[in-house]
């Protein structure tokens, strides 16, 4: 991708979620095969590339280097920590490309009728030049062009589900109703949501959960593993603890993307997965994105938050609908992990 000759007219608003905005490029529609001689300073052709730009609050812009400092952050921490949770070929933790300041500022005119009002609370960053760039996930990975055939793409974001055990959890409903259910109730009151989500996390998952600033490297990877259950009360294994907590955050707010295309027989091959959908094949890339660390500041929100969501499912929902905790057993409510003999 050559930064210099970079065109606002070459590309689109694609997405944008609390903290980034992403755009990819007009033609990834309908390129042809791309040659070597194509790529340049982050390894990949722009048709094939997404860039995703930091978001922030209007007057709280950070400065260039804070920017980048972040950006480097989450670069390594995908790297060496979520690749290496998630697998080598699910994680692209792309790189950091400088582009020209002008190209960055018409671009955000560009694409600003295209963002969703509720996302215009924070605005792209367009002080720094200092953008991520990485693969376009909703295309095949497998191959470094550019499928002839169509693609259906599904992303999701399947949220965290698990019913804690630990006797270090006092409230009873906690055992009882995934705190994504309960959230949901939260974010109807408070006007995010019309009304709750049908889906649980607890219905993908079965049980456990996956289990510190920078250096982001394999070390820190190998510490995080390391750590013994037993609490030694060191400084150490509490901050090790915090990371791991942060880490388990992370993950908990990932996301998924499918990628699948119709292929003929003769056309699989070992390097290209398949899958067989009644008369279909198809084949199929699968990648986890959004893997950015949460920060410390997001430790004490949490745990306020957790208040809130508990108190609120417990004042108006779980009261209303007792004596008898009735709402545990409706069909598609409230998702209770419901133990049966087998
Ligand atoms: O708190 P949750 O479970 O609602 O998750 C938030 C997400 O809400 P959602 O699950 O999509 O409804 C929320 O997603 P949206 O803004 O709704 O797309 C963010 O991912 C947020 O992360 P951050 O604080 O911006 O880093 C997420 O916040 P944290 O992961 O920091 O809690
Ligand atoms: N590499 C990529 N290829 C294709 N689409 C992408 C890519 N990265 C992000 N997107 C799209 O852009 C959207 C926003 O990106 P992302 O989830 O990274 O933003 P975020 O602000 O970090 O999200 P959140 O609100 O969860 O914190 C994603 O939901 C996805 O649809």
């Amino acid at each position: 991708m050559e930064v210099e000759k970079m065109d606002e007219n070459e590309w689109k608003y694609h997405g944008e979620g609390n903290q980034s905005l992403v755009v990819s490029h007009c033609q990834d529609d309908y390129v042809e095969v791309l040659q070597d001689k194509d790529f340049s300073q982050c390894g990949f052709d722009s048709r094939c590339v997404v860039l995703r730009f930091l978001k922030s609050p209007p007057n709280q812009n950070m400065t260039s280097e804070e920017i980048l400092h972040h950006l480097q952050n989450i670069v390594d921490f995908g790297k060496h920590v979520m690749k290496q949770f998630f697998g080598e070929n699910y994680v692209h933790h792309g790189e950091i490309i400088q582009l020209p300041l002008d190209f960055v500022r018409q671009l955000c005119l560009k694409i600003q009728p295209e963002r969703p009002e509720s996302r215009c609370d924070k605005d792209m960053d367009t002080l720094s030049g200092y953008a991520m760039c990485l693969p376009n996930l909703t295309r095949l990975q497998t191959y470094r062009f550019v499928e002839p055939r169509p693609i259906l793409c599904i992303e999701i974001k399947p949220k965290c589900g698990f019913i804690p055990f630990s006797s270090h959890v006092s409230q009873e409903v906690k055992h009882k109703v995934c705190r994504y259910c309960m959230h949901q109730h939260l974010k109807v009151a408070n006007g995010k949501w019309k009304r709750p989500s049908k889906y649980c996390p607890l219905d993908l998952f079965s049980g456990s959960t996956l289990q510190i600033d920078g250096p982001y490297n394999e070390a820190f990877y190998e510490k995080l593993l390391d750590l013994s259950t037993e609490d030694d009360g060191t400084i150490a294994f509490a901050l090790t603890k915090v990371q791991q907590y942060r880490i388990a955050m992370t993950a908990k707010d990932c996301s998924i993307m499918i990628a699948l295309s119709p292929c003929l027989q003769d056309e699989c091959s070992e390097q290209r997965p398949v899958v067989l959908a009644s008369k279909t094949r198809l084949t199929f890339s699968v990648s986890v994105l959004d893997l950015d660390l949460k920060p410390y500041e997001s430790i004490p929100h949490q745990h306020k938050l957790d208040g809130k969501i508990v108190n609120y499912y417990l004042k108006n929902v779980q009261a209303k609908d007792d004596p008898v905790m009735s709402s545990l057993f409706k069909e598609n409510e409230d998702c209770t992990l419901v133990l049966h003999k087998v």
